[in-house]
């Protein structure tokens, strides 16, 4: 797992540590380490033509120290200065090592001509939106062939949420110190880091647990069939989803449910997605039910619950979603049973564990008040610990960079995905898939984060189109592909 911290500690840590040390050596260990990286990145040091942009705090520092550090091996290094003041004892070292100021006004041929540009307009000090002139530099990161290194974090985005408030650098490499910052990890700053690199620069024992952490392949304990297992064993999921007006949520849910490993997909619903699950998904065991509390009382046993993909959000689809959270076992509510949740808040209060799969939309409804879809898309980390933590249950916070929360452990974000999951009928398949982890006794943690992981790689795989030849080698998809690409995405973790 790639771990991270909210800024707060990253800053008390770097505090702890400064105390033990002569002065300056933490900004001397992050100069060297970005360095040594841009020296790397580059095919030749000597002669390489280096622009560095550079703020008024310690991440201006950290870059003038690097591109010292990078004259002295022959590069020609320029720097612009944004603010009115520079980090003094860094720009002497850069005009020591021969490197030297541009005006303003010649920053834009530099940065367009470089080789290679380095970021330290602000690190985890930077605060809102850039304000002018860095703005204005930032931005000249998104035209240049050069390559963009950012220092700490690219300029622009907010070190602690992901947050990216009008402009932003760009970065081809992000260079971060001591340990991931949270933004580098969650959209839309993520997408704006390029490959993280990680500078030890001897934080690690002054600094707390981790707040955050990107989720690895070694880290999913996916139960493997055994010669001893049978269908029961290896789980059975139930699944109460779509109505006579919606059927492609249930079809696909149950689609997700079967190519995730379940023992046995128990289908309840009205008589036409039974008919049409029965059609497309002959291996799931169906039962048609009415509407009423007392709907489950014909379905079988199960280990686990799925409710809500396609349910409606009438008096019946409450009735079943209440019958389903009255259960003593495992429940993930997705799509119309979040929207009935959200005015039913009371069916949370549960023994049992409750996954919640919500989109921005779904969360902004199931927090109700102050909460709004696009702070959340802005703010997801804030959001999903809060929404963890007020509906007591583990929250899975759909979108770009899905984050999984559960009250008092670090937040987990999914590494795998692709905007091209961005279609819909491609959460049904997720909740089914979950389902089915839950059925085969994952914790509701594990299962959340095994299910976010293998979706995102099954989209990916789907969306790629191996051998064509195609420029990105990338096409459109649609759900069923995410549910056909499904064993291929478990093969790569056996
Ligand atoms: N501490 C340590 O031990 C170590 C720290 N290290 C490094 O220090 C970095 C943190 O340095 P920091 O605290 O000086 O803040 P930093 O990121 O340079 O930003 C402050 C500057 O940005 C400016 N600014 C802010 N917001 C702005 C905006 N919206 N728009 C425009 N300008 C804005 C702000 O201007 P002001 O508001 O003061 O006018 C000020 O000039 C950290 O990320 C890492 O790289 C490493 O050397 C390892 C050891
Ligand atoms: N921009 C994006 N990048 C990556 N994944 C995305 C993006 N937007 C949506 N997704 C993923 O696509 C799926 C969409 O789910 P959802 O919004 O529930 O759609 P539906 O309800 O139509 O099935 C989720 O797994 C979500 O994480
Ligand atoms: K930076």
């Amino acid at each position: 797992m790639r771990y991270a911290h909210e800024v707060g500690k990253v800053r008390a840590a770097e505090q702890a540590l400064m105390a033990r040390l002569p002065e300056g050596t933490l900004m001397q260990r992050a100069a060297a380490g970005l360095a040594a990286v841009c020296c790397r990145l580059l095919p030749r040091v000597y002669g390489a033509h280096v622009v560095l942009l550079v703020g008024g705090g310690d991440n201006g520092g950290d870059a003038l120290y690097a591109g010292a550090r990078l004259a002295r091996r022959g590069a020609r290094v320029e720097a612009v200065l944004a603010g009115s003041k520079a980090h003094p004892q860094g720009l002497a070292a850069l005009r020591e090592a021969g490197g030297r100021v541009l005006p303003a006004d010649r920053a834009e041929p530099a940065v367009r001509h470089a080789d290679l540009v380095i970021d330290g307009l602000t690190g985890i000090g930077g605060t809102g939106a850039l304000r002018e002139p860095y703005a204005a530099l930032a931005r000249l990161t998104e035209d240049t062939d050069a390559i963009v290194v950012a220092c700490d974090v690219p300029s622009g985005v907010d070190a602690g949420t992901g947050r990216v408030d009008g402009a932003a650098v760009r970065a081809d490499v992000t260079v971060t110190f001591g340990t991931c910052k949270p933004g580098l990890l969650i959209d839309p700053g993520a997408a704006r880091c390029g490959t993280v690199e990680l500078i030890d620069i001897g934080l690690g024992a002054d600094l707390p647990d981790p707040d955050v952490v990107a989720v690895w392949p070694e880290d999913l304990h996916i139960p493997l069939p055994s010669p001893e297992s049978d269908k029961y064993r290896r789980g059975v999921v139930g699944i109460v989803a779509g109505s006579e007006r919606y059927t492609g949520a249930a079809v696909l849910c149950v689609g997700g449910a079967v190519r995730g490993g379940a023992g046995m997909v128990r289908f309840a619903s009205v008589p036409r997605p039974v008919e049409l699950v029965r059609q497309r998904w002959p291996e799931a065991v169906t039962t048609i039910i009415e509407r009423t509390p007392a709907a489950l009382e014909k379905v079988g046993r199960v280990q686990a619950w799925v409710v809500g993909p396609g349910l409606g959000t009438d008096r019946g689809a409450e009735a079943l979603v209440e019958a389903v959270l009255r259960t003593e076992l495992p429940v993930l509510v997705d799509a119309d049973g979040l929207t009935v949740l959200a005015r039913r808040r009371d069916l949370l209060r549960r023994q049992a564990p409750t996954v919640l799969t919500p989109h921005a939309g779904e969360l902004a409804r199931l927090l109700g008040r102050d909460a709004r879809r696009e702070e959340i898309e802005a703010r997801r980390l804030e959001h999903v610990r809060r929404a963890a933590a007020e509906l007591s249950a583990t929250v899975l916070l759909k979108g770009s960079t899905t984050l999984i929360a559960e009250q008092d452990r670090p937040v987990r974000v999914n590494p795998t995905g692709t905007p091209w999951l961005a279609t819909a009928g491609t959460g049904d398949v997720l909740s089914g898939l979950i389902g089915a982890l839950l059925a085969g006794g994952m914790t509701a943690l594990e299962a959340a984060t095994a299910g976010a992981y293998l979706h995102g790689l099954a989209g990916r795989l789907a969306a790629s189109a191996a051998g064509s030849g195609a420029r990105t080698g990338q096409a459109p998809i649609g759900a069923h592909d995410v549910v056909t690409a499904l064993p291929d995405a478990f093969r790569t973790l056996s």
